[in-house]
């Protein structure tokens, strides 16, 4: 008996499900989770003292690999300093100075502890600037699990079924459109007829967690436009793929600035983080410049900041993009490859240092509604073939893949040999 299945069964007893958040139960390939003790680099070590090739990346943040030895250095030594004041450090603004140079559409920032704190506060922001109540997302799309945003949602929602979840209140579900994701013309519609009641669009520029879409052409461009007209404010959701698909997101990418912006994961380089920030005119009514109220006891914490800035000081590097993009691009063509060799009809996606695979035959998969075609019984065969090979992927079809600066050309060809193994069974 594994190792992980003994603690998965101890987990189960005082933690419902056994696990701190849903997607991490295996709900979606079935069987126990992996339960894992180390990190370093890109290899996980699981409590048996089994090694594999990570490409979970704690869900995004090890962008840099798991443990890098600058961040873990500069973590321990402001941890020296003390762990946590609840009040106002220096480094604070090191890190709003930093995040506002790189990022054009940031002229303020404010940091928080996750990324569901700051999709939640960027929603109420822009209700409270706009004095309306109606919020549009996007079916397949997460924005963490605040209540007005659990509607539809994506990642481990969408993977356990509930993507509507129960809790919360009917009165705020109507207040949230969901509308398709991708699809320009019905955005366009909604905007025609109510426009003036919409305070916001949150979205997430590269989807990441109905496994990894890229915005069709013009869609960011119509979503700016149609903001613009009705003075609705444009949230991108750069948590996933803030400081991943590129050094200034997928706003840099495709050069669609937003109102508003929010970021976790790599900002915080595997600590607990989020951040929103973006124009000035919207930023100041945030308390106490403004009336729209926002707190945190652990806002802002001294090791976290470390852990961000040497991150993002890390990735600044020239060419880093570049080579992490070229080797999920290598990743995506090698998988691909497998498939075919074994005439398993398969397709890819992938933005810089997002991947994803889906098992079907359309090609092009931009819409949620491909993406649930796809057949998941190949997919849970795969991901336990995989994970049998020493590869350890998203445990779900909805949630993208990640690639670190520290996966190796040799890392990769042996993920590449594993899927033609793996897949030859299927
Ligand atoms: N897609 C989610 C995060 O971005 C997966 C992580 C989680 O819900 O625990």
């Amino acid at each position: 008996m594994s190792k992980s299945h003994l603690l998965f069964e101890a987990a189960q007893k005082h933690i419902p499900g056994g696990v701190n958040s849903p997607v991490r139960a295996f709900k979606g390939v079935g069987g126990d989770p992996v339960f894992f003790k180390a990190a370093k680099g890109a290899y996980l070590t699981d409590a048996d003292d089994r090694q594999y090739i990570d490409y979970v990346g704690s869900w995004g943040p090890a962008i840099l690999g798991h443990a890098h030895p600058e961040v873990v250095k500069v973590v321990q030594e402001k941890a020296e300093d003390g762990l946590s004041f609840g009040a106002p450090t220096e480094i604070e603004t090191t890190m709003a100075d930093l995040v506002c140079d790189l990022i054009p559409s940031m002229d303020m920032v404010r940091m928080v502890s996750s990324g569901t704190e700051a999709t939640m506060t960027a929603i109420r922001l822009a209700r409270g600037y706009t004095g309306r109540d109606k919020i549009v997302k996007f079916e397949g799309c997460y924005h963490g699990h605040s209540d007005s945003l659990l509607v539809k949602a994506g990642s481990g929602a969408l993977t356990l079924g509930v993507p509507s979840s129960p809790g919360v209140p009917a009165a705020l579900a109507e207040e949230t459109l969901t509308l398709t994701h991708n699809d320009s013309e019905e955005v366009r519609k909604v905007f025609s007829e109510i426009g003036d009641q919409i305070a916001c669009i949150i979205v997430e520029p590269v989807a990441g967690n109905m496994n990894c879409i890229p915005p069709e052409e013009g869609f960011l461009e119509t979503l700016r436009e149609v903001c613009d007209e009705s003075g609705a404010v444009l949230i991108f959701d750069e948590v996933m793929c803030g400081f991943r698909v590129g050094l200034q997101g997928a706003q840099g990418v495709y050069n669609v600035q937003p109102d508003l912006t929010t970021y976790g994961k790599v900002i915080g380089g595997g600590m607990p983080v989020g951040a929103f920030g973006g124009k000035r005119a919207v930023m100041e009514h945030i308390a106490p410049l403004g009336p729209v109220y926002q707190a945190g006891t652990l806002s802002g914490n001294p090791l976290a900041m470390a852990a961000g800035l040497k991150t993002l000081e890390l990735i600044s590097a020239p060419g880093f993009f570049e080579s992490l993009s070229e080797k999920a691009a290598k990743l995506s063509a090698g998988l691909q490859a497998a498939a075919d060799e074994n005439n398993i009809p398969f397709t890819t996606n992938q933005v810089g240092g997002m991947f994803g695979f889906f098992f079907t035959e359309e090609k092009n998969i931009s819409r949620f509604a491909q993406v649930c075609k796809g057949d998941m019984d190949r997919f849970r065969k795969f991901y336990h073939g995989m994970l049998n090979e020493g590869i350890y992927l998203a445990p779900s079809a909805f949630e993208t893949g990640f690639i670190s600066s520290k996966h190796t050309d040799e890392d990769i060809e042996k993920t590449i040999e594993a899927a033609r193994k793996v897949m030859a069974t299927l």
